[in-house]
């Protein structure tokens, strides 16, 4: 099981007792050197939507799903009772990937997103120097500034693991969005003309081996939101907002072209505040305020999502309504119980 580059050893552990404080300044690694050079054409693309009852289910399971380049390409919802177990799952997920592409490759590209993903990877607590990290989606701030994703990557999870600060690569600090998405995309095509990331053949974008996604309440994903004209973005690999309706206003986001052409794309979503664009998400038709979610279903993966715990029963939905008062009682009680709730017909 020895791999010289990893995410290993990371399930079941605990959470790091050492977390810095959100206010704490990181020491920003920024990337310059990369020496991974192999490639590979392998991808995996998950058919089989289904209920995963064992929250254990190992990778060779998932691998077998795994459909060949053009089949038709469906998505899996796994469901978890609580937060934490979402947690050590992704993290099995996550580094039984990186076995597998530092295997074959010598590298593990994946993009993280912000927000409150970054609680559900606290369990990846070493990786190892095939790791290669992107943000899908950053805000133009200085690095040390509360609204950066990279600070809360790094507060979370790159400042406890032994990863090369040379395979970090976060957003130049810009004066401007535009000059930022500028750069960041010449980061991308120096990555691919080192070898260290792969093109889709079929596309012609980037092919990150994972992606890491959260999803905002509106259904946004990245920093791509619901009715914004970037979502139809076809050329730019990593595009500039300005206009962001959720503060802050200046982002940078990689477009639905590249987020689509990933390997793997893992949509992690906890909180009842999401239910409603979980159901439209998985919902064949919706609304079109939530288009955003059905463009990322082309290549989804599939969704991480945690449920009801056993014991809970309707009067749960009531306790998710009232937000965040039980730390079990997550997402998706409403779709769970309502009557239109295409969560069920998924799961059962
Ligand atoms: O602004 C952002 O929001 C989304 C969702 O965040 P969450 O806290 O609701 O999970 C996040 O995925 C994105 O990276 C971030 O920039």
């Amino acid at each position: 099981m020895a791999s010289s580059c990893f995410l290993r050893q990371i399930l079941f552990s605990s959470l790091p007792t050492n977390l810095p404080s959100r206010s704490d300044p990181p020491s920003p690694p920024f990337p310059k050197n990369l020496s991974c050079s192999a490639h590979s054409t392998a991808s995996l693309s998950i058919s089989s939507i289904g209920r995963l009852t064992n929250s254990r289910r190992k990778l060779s399971e998932v691998r077998s799903m795994a459909t060949e380049k053009g089949k038709e390409e469906k998505k899996r919802v796994e469901i978890f009772d609580t937060e934490e177990n979402l947690a050590v799952e992704l993290a099995k997920y996550t580094a039984d990937l990186s076995d597998k592409y530092c295997k074959e490759k010598g590298a593990f590209t994946v993009v993280v997103s912000g927000g409150s993903l970054i609680k559900s990877l606290r369990k990846l607590v070493e990786i190892g120097q095939g790791g290669i990290f992107c943000w899908v989606d950053e805000r133009v701030v200085p690095k040390h500034h509360e609204d950066s994703n990279y600070k809360l990557a790094y507060d979370a999870f790159l400042s406890k693991v032994p990863i090369p600060p040379g395979n970090v690569y976060a957003i130049n600090e810009s004066p401007s969005a535009e000059a930022a998405a500028e750069d960041y995309e010449t980061c991308l095509k120096h990555l691919v003309k080192t070898g260290v990331l792969r093109v889709s053949e079929s596309t012609g974008f980037p092919k990150f081996d994972l992606m890491l996604l959260g999803m905002g309440p509106d259904g946004h994903v990245a920093s791509l939101f619901p009715g914004h004209g970037l979502c139809d973005e076809e050329k730019r690999w990593v595009a500039s907002v300005t206009d962001s309706p959720k503060p802050p206003s200046e982002r940078i986001t990689f477009t639905f072209p590249v987020i689509n052409s990933s390997a793997c794309v893992a949509l992690v979503v906890c909180g009842s505040g999401k239910a409603e664009a979980v159901e439209a998400a998985l919902k064949k038709t919706g609304d079109v305020y939530l288009r955003v979610v059905f463009l990322l279903r082309r290549s989804l993966f599939g969704f991480l999502i945690n449920r009801l715990v056993p014991s809970c029963n309707d009067r749960c939905f009531e306790t998710c309504q009232c937000g965040w008062a039980s730390p079990v009682c997550f997402l998706v009680c409403w779709v769970w119980f309502s009557p239109f709730g295409v969560l069920r017909e998924a799961v059962l």
